[in-house]
């Protein structure tokens, strides 16, 4: 009898990818991305003030300027706004472009502001230590043209904020998997049903159901009677149009075990049968030949 291990290793071994499909990004969180996803642009695509503050050029604190007139307002959004001449400073806010002609920002706490002849003054209270000071400079994430995501992750929202960043409105991802859980045994019965003394509810279809919906997959839950000819006419539409099923029952001695005989009859080739696990030795599994 094989390992819990070597069970997985021989499911695992005989999984494929499924086919691409696109869909709109906002139905997109949990897929598994199908195709490589790169930077249209530079990230930031401009070099982009970090802090609420002034924009000016470090040359001129290096020369020991320590007042600066304001030339201009410029709030994220705004297209830069020029200095007037070189030895102003543009008052701006986090998000803007850095303007022309400057190359780094003080914050708001590192200034006082006054009034000289109606004119707005900036006075550095710690001057900035380098030039660049503040500013998140374009391409400093990523260059345009880099991967950002490479094909076959799972998209969480994270991913989906950097999707978001390119402008892909629609992504490929992997078709989600289809499975049909099916219980067998004429001993259960419908949750709508009250079972009679001898009877039990259908549980395990809805929890393989529910784990089939947590792992990204889609599910559609069938139920067969201990009856041989039910199968044998139920489950080869079922092994056409799924990509995997799952049987709960009848796959261990008792006089209605026939699953395993069964399914060979029906072209699925065992891969092994009881797993070194309780619950759930008689555990089989198999694999259609030239399934998909
Ligand atoms: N003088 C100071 N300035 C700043 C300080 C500070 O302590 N002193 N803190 C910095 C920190 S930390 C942060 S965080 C930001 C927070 O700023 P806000 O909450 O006012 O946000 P915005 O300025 O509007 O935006 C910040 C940044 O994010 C970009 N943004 C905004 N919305 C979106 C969106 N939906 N998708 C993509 N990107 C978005 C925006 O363009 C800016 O680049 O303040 C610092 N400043
Ligand atoms: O609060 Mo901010 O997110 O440190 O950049």
């Amino acid at each position: 009898m094989i390992s819990v291990e070597e069970a997985m290793r021989r499911v695992l071994a005989t999984a494929r990818p499924l086919p691409a499909e696109t869909i709109p990004l906002t139905q997109a969180v949990g897929r598994v991305l199908q195709e490589p996803l790169h930077a249209d642009r530079d990230f930031p695509p401009f070099h982009r003030v970090a802090m609420d503050g002034i924009a000016l050029a470090f040359e001129n604190v290096a020369a020991g300027q320590t007042t600066f007139p304001i030339s201009a307002t410029q709030l994220a959004g705004m297209p830069p706004q020029p200095l007037t001449n070189a030895q102003t400073a543009v008052e701006i806010m986090t998000g803007a472009a850095l303007p022309p002609g400057t190359d780094t920002v003080v914050r708001y706490e590192d200034l006082q502001f006054h009034e000289t002849n109606g004119q707005r003054v900036a006075a550095l209270q710690i001057p900035p230590p380098n030039a660049g000071h503040n500013v998140h400079h374009r391409a400093a994430d990523r260059e345009a043209g880099d991967l950002l995501l490479p094909s076959g992750v799972k998209l969480s929202p994270a991913e989906i904020a950097v999707a978001a960043t390119i402008g892909a409105s629609t992504l490929q991802v992997a078709r989600r998997l289809r499975v049909a859980v099916v219980s067998t045994g004429d001993e259960l019965v419908e949750l709508t049903q009250m079972p009679l003394p001898h009877q039990i509810r259908r549980s395990n279809a809805y929890m393989v159901q529910a784990a089939l919906h947590e792992a990204g997959a889609e599910s559609e839950a069938f139920h067969f009677n201990d009856d041989q000819e039910a199968l044998r006419r139920g489950l080869p539409p079922l092994l056409d149009a799924f990509d995997a099923l799952v049987l709960s029952g009848g796959v261990s001695k008792g006089q209605a075990d026939f699953l395993p005989s069964m399914l060979q009859e029906l072209g699925v080739t065992q891969i092994f049968h009881e797993v070194q696990q309780r619950p759930g030795k008689p555990f089989w599994f198999g694999e259609k030949a030239g399934a998909q």
